[in-house]
Order: structure tokens, then C-alpha cells, then sequence
């Protein structure tokens, strides 16, 4: 590209002042707006102070209200304006020129200052192509830092409009500034930049389900995030009272994205990954394939089935009493029975109320001595009742059943063998053995917690209101809180117990890398979104689930029949063009009919395969050429075995993190992970350390690499040895 003449720089320095003289009026009404919304803050304090209860409820609303406020127009900060258009002439003179920015604002005169870039106004600003210029003349996208504009950049969309001709047009091409930018470790925005058949997925009506499918860095994750904030603007009542649920697949990635909904204003979502879908529980250890690959098939829910109607292990096998003449006596058979009777009424735990009337029936029923008989029922019962054997057998033998507890029976390999008769195999019980031995009682597996879910909805809620004439009545937790909005629920999450099933429900439910998602984490997540709609974005070829057809099937049940609206993402933004080739040829070698999207940006630098005699001195030569080599972030990518080995080669690297240990120097710039560790994210720099153990690590081996190879923005290094470890 040719160097810019002075006359150019002088002409773009000239749009950088005249633009900068807009952004300083908007900040200045930006703090004009913080200050009102902190005057009606403190008004409505006041309010409060008024002595009745119509006082309260209002400084309550008010208060509510400022405090959003405010939040959004802090959260609104940085890069606050970033866009301009230029309409054709007829309007450009009824309108002057319109800004998009994060939020909406107005001005003294309450004329609109700034639109938010999710209002039907905006949506030409992403929408309007040289094709199809919808009355644009001009696009401007401004480059700022904080407050000061620093670029921008032009796209003159209708050069035969009406007075085009007097626009300067100055810049490069904002999408590829944007794209070249050095990587740091958490996703950003892309609201100056969202390009027309991503503005279509964002602002799909929210009817139903939407999936966005694509190759590798097409932006499926960014756009369903801004999807959710779009939601969040057009019907504010709806997603931020019942709650939008954003699940992804690890811990390391949730903190990766959690910076972008913030950055456009919005709080009110739930970020889970899947180990912390359930509250109350949090994991973010995988098992092995293997493992993984049993605990999450479809079977596993007939195994918790059969589970959760298991008799407490260890509880009394009979029980006996004597009553007036009667020696009154509930078998081993007899208690089974009852057993089968209570649970054929309906869920475990909601049967507590009932558990001491079926076993006095039971009791009553043989009570034939004349004394007893005549005395009736109703003695017999306040008999029974006062008797503390009684009561402690009923407790023991029905008690409130949390899901951990009655997942930790499987860990008698008899209990397992019995109820996983005809849908485990030997193999499948031995690994789930392994799995759960000389586990602490609290440690569970990422792929435990859609176990932990599953005996959740069997078992059912304790009731909440103890029953008047229930003995068994304290069992019931009281207490539970009311939870009435996404933000309650969040502030409510302790890490001590499940919390009940019927909060569970949320408005929107985005799902991310959806292909991963096993049939149980389907089921788990398809209960969160019963009365939801959906975003479901992923790419099949991506999948480290081996049996992708079940997983279609729990989808499908899932998703039930609201009605379906695709939307296919088509260019790699992520990967240079250089990388995304190399991966796209490994992709086909290897037979994953994947979806390949083009890439847009060359880097002239393509990816290196080097063999070295050491691994460990090849490993630290390569790493530091490539951290010399890129100014952003570097992933050491490394097969699951070696991880502990190489993180200890890099130990003194003072740049580098252990993230999947959770390490306070997450924000550090090297990073040591393992090749389901990177699903999502991605660096400037790539270190694979022998591909091809990582290959040979599960059955979905070649699609791991492949995500592997996806991942970098600007260069990737492989290094490899035949040396024996
Ligand atoms: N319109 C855009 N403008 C600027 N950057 C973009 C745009 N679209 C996507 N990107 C950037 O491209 C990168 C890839 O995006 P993202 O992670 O959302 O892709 P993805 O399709 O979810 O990838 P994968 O499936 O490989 O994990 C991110 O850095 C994102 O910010």
C-alpha cells in the first residue's frame, strides 16, 4: 500500500479534530447523565424516609432504576462512540449526521445524541454494503483511546450519491485494524466492526431457537454475546427479570468472554460453564475421554433413573414394634413394596409428607388385638407417633435426598453392579469405579455435575412448607430464599447444596461450542430452558463428542418443537490466512468434512513444523522466538500427559500462567493448556508440542488438533521429537 501524502495526513487530522469535537460534547453529556441519575438515586433514598409503604416501593424502583443507569453509563466508558453515518443528501440535510455508540443518549433538548447500536436505526450502519448502500453514503468508524479519537476510517458505500463528493474519505479499512490488533487474554467487543451477515444473526427475532453455525474464528462466540445484549435492549423486561443463561465449555473460557456483555452495558447475565451449570456445585476437572465418554451417554440417565429409586444404603432393613397385644412388623419385602408405592405417586423427595402415613397404614393393618382395635386408628397413630423408634426408622428409612449424596452411593461397586445391570458394561463400571475412588466427597467432574443434575429432577424438591401434621416435618428446608431476578439468583449462589430445581428456569439460554455438549449436558441444559428461546451456536467438525448422533438426539428432545431459525457465519476472522490454509489442509487430510470458512488476512508468515533431537531445549528455543515474534498473547499447547512436565519447563518464564490451575496471573501472557483446554479461544502466537500424542489422546483426537490449529491470529510453531520420554 502506498505511503500517505502529507496532504492526506493533513486532511485526516483534519476529520480526527472535527470528530473529536463531537466525542468531547457526547462525554460531557455522558457526565451530565451519571450526575442526573445520581441526583435521582439520591432523591429516591429520600423517598424512603417518608414513613409508608408506598415510600418504599417507589425509592425501591428508583433506586433500582438510577443504579442501572448508572452502571450502564459507566460500563459505557470506553469507546463510547464509534461510529458515523452519512446518509444520502435528502437526509444527511433534514438529520445532520447520526453517531452510534454503545448507548443511547440525548441531549439538553432531549434530542437524540448518540444511538445505541442495537436500535433499528443502527442497523444500517451494519447492514449497508457498496451493493446495497440503504441510502448511506458514508460509514465512519472512529478509533478511539478512552475519550481520545485516534483514527478513522471510511467506507464511502454510494459514491454517485448526491453531494458524496464533498465527504473526505480517509483510513484503511477499520475490520482489518481491528483484526490485526495484538491479542491480550480477553475477548473484546466488536460493535464498531460487526459485519452485515453477523448483524443478521444478532438482531434475529427472538422467537424460538436461532444456531449459528460456521468454521473456526467466524465470530459464532462474539456474535451470540452481542446477540444476548440485543435481547437484553428489545425487551429489557423479559431477559433481565427471567434471566439470560450463557454456557460455555470450561472455566478458562467463561473468564475469556466475561468482559464482553460488561463492555456493552449489560450485567444481567448468568456466565456458567458447564461444571457450574447447577448451583451450588462447581468443577472444572474433566475425567478422561473414556471416562467422560460414558458418564456422558445417553444410558446414564436410565442408570440415575433406577438410582434414585434405590432404599438408602445402610437404613434399616425391617422394622418392629409392639402395640398393645400386637407385635406389629414391616419386612424387608414389605418395605420395598412401600417403597414402590410411594414412588409411583410421584418424586422421592415430595413424598416426605406421605412417609409416615403409608408405613402407619402398613402398621394399622395388622394391629388385630382387641385392646389396640378398639382404642382405633386415630390412638394408634398419636401412639406411633410419640415413639421415638418410630420416628428415627421413618427418618432413616425416607430421608430428604440430596443428588451428591445418592451419586456417591455408586461408589459401592455392588450398588453399581445392581443398577447398572444390562446398561453398563464391565469396562463402563470399572472406569466409573476408577473415576469416583478416593475422590474428596466434594470433588466432582465436570461430566458428574450433568449426573448430579439429572438425580436432581428425579428426586424432586423437599416441599417447602412443613406439613402441619407431619412428624417428619423438620426435614424441610425452610429457608430457601425467594429468588426473583437473574441478579438475586447470582448473588444468591453458595457453594454449599443444590438449590431447588424450580429456580432453575431462565428466558434466553445461548449455548456455546454446542457440539461439544454430551446427551446428559444436553438434558441438563434443556431443563434450564423449558419456557426459553435459544441460542445455539457451534461448529460440527470442532465436536470432541464420539457419538454425535446420540447428542442430535438430546438436542432435539432439548429444544422440543420451537421453531428453528439458521443463520451460517462464512469468514475466519481469527486466523491469518497462512494458519487457517494449514489447518484447513490437516482438516481434510484426515477426512473431517468440515466447515471451511475464508480467511481475510495474510500475514505473509506461514506455520513451521520443526523436529528437534530435545524437547525440552526445542520447546524453550521455539517459545522464545515466537514470544519475540508476536507482541500479544502465546498458548503452549500440549498433550494431557506432558502438561505438568512442560508447565515445569516454563515454570521460571515469568510471562507465563498455569490457567487451568485458576492462577491470579491469568491476565499473564503465556500460557500452558492442554488441547481441550483451547476450545474457544484463541492466541497471537501458537506453540503445539507434539501434535501428534494430542491426536492419539481420544477418539476425537484429529478434531481436538484441529481446534488446536484455529487458534492463532498471527503464527503457529509445532514441535515435535521421536526421542522416548
Ligand atoms: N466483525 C468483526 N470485527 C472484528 N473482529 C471480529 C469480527 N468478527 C469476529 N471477530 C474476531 O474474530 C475472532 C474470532 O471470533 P470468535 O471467537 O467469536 O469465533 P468463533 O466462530 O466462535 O470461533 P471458534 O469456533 O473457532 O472458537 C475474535 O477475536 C473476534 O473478536
Amino acid at each position: 500500500m502506498a505511503p500517505p501524502v502529507d496532504g492526506d495526513v493533513d486532511e485526516a487530522e483534519r476529520e480526527i479534530a472535527h470528530e473529536q469535537a463531537f466525542v468531547d460534547r457526547v462525554y460531557r453529556q455522558l457526565e451530565t447523565s451519571t450526575r442526573n441519575a445520581e441526583a435521582l438515586a439520591r432523591e429516591g433514598h429520600g423517598r424512603g424516609t417518608l414513613g409508608h409503604d408506598g415510600g418504599l416501593v417507589e425509592r425501591d424502583a428508583m433506586v433500582f432504576q438510577a443504579a442501572k443507569r448508572i452502571a450502564t453509563l459507566n460500563a459505557a466508558h470506553e469507546g463510547l462512540v464509534f461510529g458515523r453515518l452519512d446518509l444520502d443528501e435528502t437526509k444527511v440535510r433534514a438529520d445532520g449526521p447520526r453517531y452510534i455508540g454503545r448507548i443511547g443518549l440525548r441531549d439538553e433538548n432531549r434530542d437524540s445524541l448518540l444511538i445505541d447500536w442495537r436500535a433499528p436505526a443502527a442497523a444500517v450502519f451494519y447492514q449497508a454494503t457498496a451493493a446495497d448502500p440503504q441510502g448511506v453514503v458514508r460509514r465512519r468508524v472512529l478509533r478511539c483511546a478512552g475519550a481520545r479519537v485516534t483514527a478513522v476510517e471510511d467506507d464511502l458505500l454510494d459514491p454517485e450519491a448526491d453531494g458524496a463528493g464533498d465527504l473526505p474519505i480517509v483510513g484503511e479499512g477499520a475490520l482489518m485494524a481491528q483484526l490485526s490488533r495484538a491479542r491480550d487474554r480477553t475477548m473484546h467487543s466488536i460493535v464498531a466492526t460487526i459485519q452485515a451477515e453477523q448483524d443478521k444473526a444478532i438482531r434475529a427475532p427472538s422467537k424460538g431457537v436461532v444456531t449459528i453455525s460456521g468454521g473456526p474464528g467466524t465470530g459464532k462466540t462474539v456474535v451470540a454475546l452481542h446477540r444476548a445484549a440485543y435481547l437484553l435492549y428489545s425487551d429489557r423486561r423479559r431477559y433481565e427479570t427471567g434471566g439470560v443463561l450463557v454456557v460455555g465449555p470450561s472455566g478458562v473460557f467463561m473468564r475469556y468472554i466475561e468482559r464482553v456483555l460488561p463492555s456493552l452495558g449489560e450485567t444481567a447475565v448468568a456466565l456458567r460453564s458447564l461444571g457450574e451449570v447447577v448451583d451450588g456445585v462447581r468443577s472444572g476437572r474433566h475425567d478422561a475421554p473414556a471416562v467422560a465418554d460414558v458418564k456422558g451417554a445417553a444410558r446414564m440417565a436410565e442408570l440415575m433413573r433406577r438410582l434414585s429409586r434405590q432404599a438408602v444404603p445402610g437404613a434399616p432393613h425391617e422394622f418392629s414394634v409392639f402395640y398393645r397385644d400386637d407385635r406389629l412388623t414391616l419386612s424387608g419385602r414389605d418395605l420395598n413394596q412401600l417403597r414402590r408405592q410411594l414412588l409411583s405417586q410421584g418424586k422421592r423427595n415430595r413424598q416426605l409428607p406421605r412417609v409416615a402415613s403409608t408405613l402407619l397404614d402398613a402398621l394399622w393393618r395388622q394391629v388385630t388385638g382387641e385392646r389396640g382395635r378398639a382404642r382405633g386408628k386415630d390412638e394408634f397413630v398419636d401412639t406411633m407417633l410419640g415413639d421415638r423408634a418410630f420416628v428415627e426408622f421413618a427418618l432413616t428409612w425416607w430421608p430428604a435426598l440430596d443428588a451428591t449424596h445418592v451419586l456417591r452411593w455408586l461408589r459401592d461397586e455392588e450398588l453399581l453392579g445392581r443398577v447398572g445391570e444390562g446398561v453398563l458394561s464391565p469396562e463402563d463400571r470399572a472406569l466409573l469405579t476408577a473415576s469416583w475412588t478416593g475422590r474428596d466427597d466434594r470433588d466432582w467432574s465436570v461430566e458428574d455435575v450433568a449426573l448430579l443434575d439429572e438425580l436432581r429432577y428425579l428426586l424432586g424438591d423437599a416441599p417447602e412448607k412443613p406439613h402441619e401434621d407431619d412428624p417428619l416435618a423438620h426435614l424441610v428446608d425452610e429457608n430457601m430464599p425467594e429468588l426473583t431476578t437473574i441478579t438475586d439468583r447470582e448473588f444468591s449462589r453458595g457453594p454449599a447444596s443444590t438449590t431447588r430445581t424450580e429456580d432453575d428456569g431462565y428466558a434466553h439460554v445461548l449455548v456455546d461450542e454446542a457440539q461439544d455438549l454430551t446427551p446428559m449436558q444436553w438434558r441438563m441444559v434443556g431443563r434450564r430452558g423449558r419456557m426459553a428461546t435459544w441460542t445455539i451456536v457451534g461448529d460440527p467438525a470442532q465436536s470432541s463428542w464420539p457419538v454425535p448422533a446420540h447428542a442430535a438426539r438430546a438436542r432435539e428432545e432439548a429444544l422440543g418443537d420451537k421453531p428453528r431459525h439458521e443463520f451460517h457465519l462464512s469468514t475466519n476472522y481469527r486466523n491469518s490466512k497462512e494458519v487457517y490454509d494449514f489447518a484447513a489442509r490437516y482438516a481434510e487430510r484426515v477426512g473431517l468434512h468440515a466447515d471451511l470458512p475464508q480467511a481475510v488476512r495474510s500475514t505473509g508468515v506461514g506455520p513451521e513444523e520443526r523436529d528437534v533431537d530435545d524437547l525440552h531445549d526445542g520447546v524453550r528455543k521455539a517459545l522464545s522466538e515466537l514470544s519475540g515474534a508476536v507482541e500479544g498473547t502465546v498458548a503452549v499447547v500440549v498433550p494431557v500427559e506432558r502438561r505438568a512436565e512442560v508447565a515445569g519447563w516454563l515454570e521460571s518464564w515469568t510471562e507465563h500462567a498455569d490457567d487451568t490451575r485458576g492462577d491470579a496471573r491469568h491476565e499473564a501472557r503465556i500460557a500452558v493448556l492442554t488441547g481441550l483446554d483451547t476450545k474457544g479461544l484463541e492466541f497471537d502466537g501458537i506453540l503445539v508440542v507434539q501434535p501428534e500424542e494430542i491426536e492419539r489422546e481420544s477418539a476425537t483426537g484429529r478434531a481436538t488438533l484441529y481446534v488446536v490449529y484455529t487458534r492463532a491470529t498471527q503464527r503457529m510453531l509445532t514441535v515435535t521429537t521421536t526421542q522416548s520420554r
